[in-house]
């Protein structure tokens, strides 16, 4: 069984302001919402055996919200670069209202929400970090692990947590649900609402995700 969960909210989210790898902590919004992420865990019966998080506080804070409100505090942490949101270049930091302002509705919602086209670089960014990521980029750096890693806990039975982002999860859904490039856009996700799919032996969902506050499938 996978669970997946987008962080709480953060500050920046509560501030309209694209983070990507800025690490921005949760909000007392997020806070709760990471509280509530771990009992709606418990109260499905799910029991996470392994969790898997970006290096990003937003993200590692609520696995540890979650888990603790779950009874689940002492499973196996796993980290990696890979599940850290999108790098939004340029624009991390800016408010997204200034944003759409200065370069209309139409190049904003391609920064944000298309498949290929990647935000404007940073000026700087340390040795290793790239410079700015579209969609497909998180899903060409995300899937290494998600083919090692992830899959090895799940093909050894166990019920595996990811707690990650937006970004990377919209690329994750495209990925099992086998969604097209060009509808992509269509995906979002919402911060502290856990979501699960049951797999087959070789990794396929059964079915659409399953949101835990409402049982709810969605396709
Ligand atoms: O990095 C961010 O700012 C958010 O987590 C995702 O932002 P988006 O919804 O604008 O892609």
């Amino acid at each position: 069984m996978l669970i997946l969960l987008r962080h709480g909210e953060s500050i920046w989210n509560a501030a309209d302001r694209f983070a990507g790898w800025t690490d921005i902590p949760l909000s007392e919004v997020g806070r709760k919402e990471a509280a509530r992420s771990g009992a709606l865990i418990a109260y499905a019966g799910l029991r996470p055996d392994v969790v898997h998080t970006s290096l990003l506080r937003r993200a590692i804070s609520t696995a540890a919200i979650a888990l603790d409100v779950a009874e689940r505090h002492w499973i196996p942490v796993r980290r990696t670069w890979r599940l850290n949101e999108r790098h939004y270049g340029a624009l991390e930091g800016q408010h997204r209202e200034d944003v759409r302002a200065r370069f209309g509705d139409e190049q904003f919602t391609a920064w944000r929400r298309s498949y290929s086209v990647a935000p404007p670089p940073a000026e700087r960014t340390a040795a290793g970090v790239p410079a700015g990521e579209s969609l497909e980029d998180v899903l060409i750096r995300l899937l290494p692990y998600w083919e090692t890693a992830v899959a090895a806990d799940l093909s050894a039975g166990r019920t595996v947590l990811v707690v990650t982002h937006g970004n990377v999860l919209r690329a994750l859904i495209s990925h099992l649900e086998g969604i097209p490039p060009q509808d992509i856009r269509t995906i979002t996700v919402p911060t502290g609402e856990p979501f699960g799919y049951e797999l087959t032996e070789d990794l396929h969902p059964v079915g659409a995700r399953r949101y835990l506050s409402t049982g709810r499938r969605t396709s």
